[in-house]
């Protein structure tokens, strides 16, 4: 039995895996080849590099978040893929075609298998939620009869049949975002961009449609990328994550892998605002930067897989013959996984002294368990 096999705590955790080198074989929908995009000096306004050196690909099927601050090259990577930009260097290929490489008609109907949802739904207020979601359709020629069949059908996938006639200022933000997701499906696409499609909605309504979007995904097999600043959007529906600062992509990988392994800043950041990294106010207050004798110090370890964390502080109370105690725990189901994160107290000795905590730290390591000092309380 080798040391992983004899933990009943979960799997050690793997390194994060680039999400680029796995998926740049046929089995990418989106591919990102040296990408970069300068927008050129215009009226005295300097140039901007808003991308620089992007070499990632989006597996076919998935789901895939794309987080990032404001100004970090979202939006002009989405717009590379639809072909709304084109690239100032590197090809972008969607399903097997450089769409940077297309134009005029052959454009539009590459378009067509790309469909788009927006943070401010875009509909026309003249037109009702069937007629909204008839639009691409006509325009793609589709016969009269055959376009109220399907928009029939697309007000039912997303869950408002009944809105059929509604005007878009008689519908709620999320019954919005429905004709949107419908009207993005019309033409049957292979993708689906989804550009802080929920960033104007309360945390009930982006619960449900975030749910909407992972049954599109599930049922269709519409590959979705999700454009966001909020990590928590990520954590409920992505599997992937593509993490773009300045530009760059900075981390990529399984969602459940960056959660428990976070390297560069700004995804520490986003990880940061997202509630399973805070502690409890009680105990985040007692914690000090100086370690006191008799006291403990406040060590937290990352957790993944099923029965995460159940028996890890008794092992090491027994292995270690150390008085453990769990000063606070939290399981979350990320990207498929249970993952989280247990803050231990670690006994120091009468006089301050670190050996149980030098013990314990060198056990995690053993057993691949990410851990980190956060200080000390009384
Ligand atoms: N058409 C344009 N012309 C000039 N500069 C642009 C243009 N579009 C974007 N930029 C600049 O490129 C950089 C990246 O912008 P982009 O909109 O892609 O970022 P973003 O991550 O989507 O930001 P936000 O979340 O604020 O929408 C920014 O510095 C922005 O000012």
């Amino acid at each position: 039995m080798n040391a992983h096999q004899s933990l009943a705590i979960g799997q050690p955790i793997a390194p994060p895996e680039a999400i680029s080198p796995a998926a740049t074989a046929s089995d990418a929908m989106v591919r990102f080849e040296a990408i970069s995009k300068t927008y050129p000096a215009y009226r005295g306004k300097p140039g901007v590099n808003a991308l620089e050196n992007i070499d990632f690909a989006i597996p076919r099927g998935s789901i895939t978040g794309v987080i990032g601050r404001s100004g970090a090259g979202k939006s002009s990577l989405v717009r590379l893929i639809n072909g709304l930009e084109k690239p100032t260097t590197g090809r972008v290929i969607v399903d097997n075609r450089d769409i940077s490489a297309l134009a005029g008609r052959e454009l539009r109907l590459a378009q067509r298998s790309i469909g788009m949802i927006f943070q401010h739904f875009n509909l026309l207020s003249s037109r009702t939620a069937a007629d909204n979601i008839a639009l691409p359709l006509e325009i793609a020629g589709w016969a009269k009869a055959d376009i109220k069949a399907r928009v029939a059908e697309l007000l039912a996938l997303v869950g408002i049949a009944d809105k059929h006639d509604r005007y878009p200022s008689e519908l709620s933000g999320g019954q919005k975002q429905r004709v949107g997701i419908a009207r993005a499906l019309a033409t049957r696409p292979d993708v689906l961009l989804s550009d802080e499609a929920t960033s104007a909605l309360d945390p009930q309504t982006t619960r449900a449609i975030l749910d909407l979007l992972a049954n599109i995904n599930r049922e269709l097999g519409v590959t979705i990328v999700l454009i966001t600043h909020e990590m928590s959007v990520v954590r409920q529906l992505a599997r992937e994550v593509v993490v773009l600062d300045a530009g760059h992509v900075v981390e990529s990988g399984h969602v459940a892998d960056i959660f428990t392994h976070p390297k560069h800043p700004i995804t520490q950041s986003f990880l940061a605002e997202v509630i399973g990294d805070s502690l409890p106010v009680s105990l985040a207050s007692r914690i000090v930067a100086e370690p006191a004798a008799g006291g403990q110090a406040v060590i937290r370890v990352q957790v993944r897989g099923a029965g995460a964390g159940d028996t890890l502080v008794a092992r090491l109370a027994r292995e270690l013959g150390l008085d453990v105690s769990l000063l606070s725990a939290r399981i979350d189901e990320i990207g498929g996984q249970h993952v989280g994160s247990l803050t231990l107290g670690i006994p120091l000795g009468i006089s301050g002294g670190e050996d149980a905590v030098t013990r314990t730290l060198a056990w995690l390591s053993q057993y691949q368990f990410p851990a980190e000092r956060l200080g000390y309380v009384a």
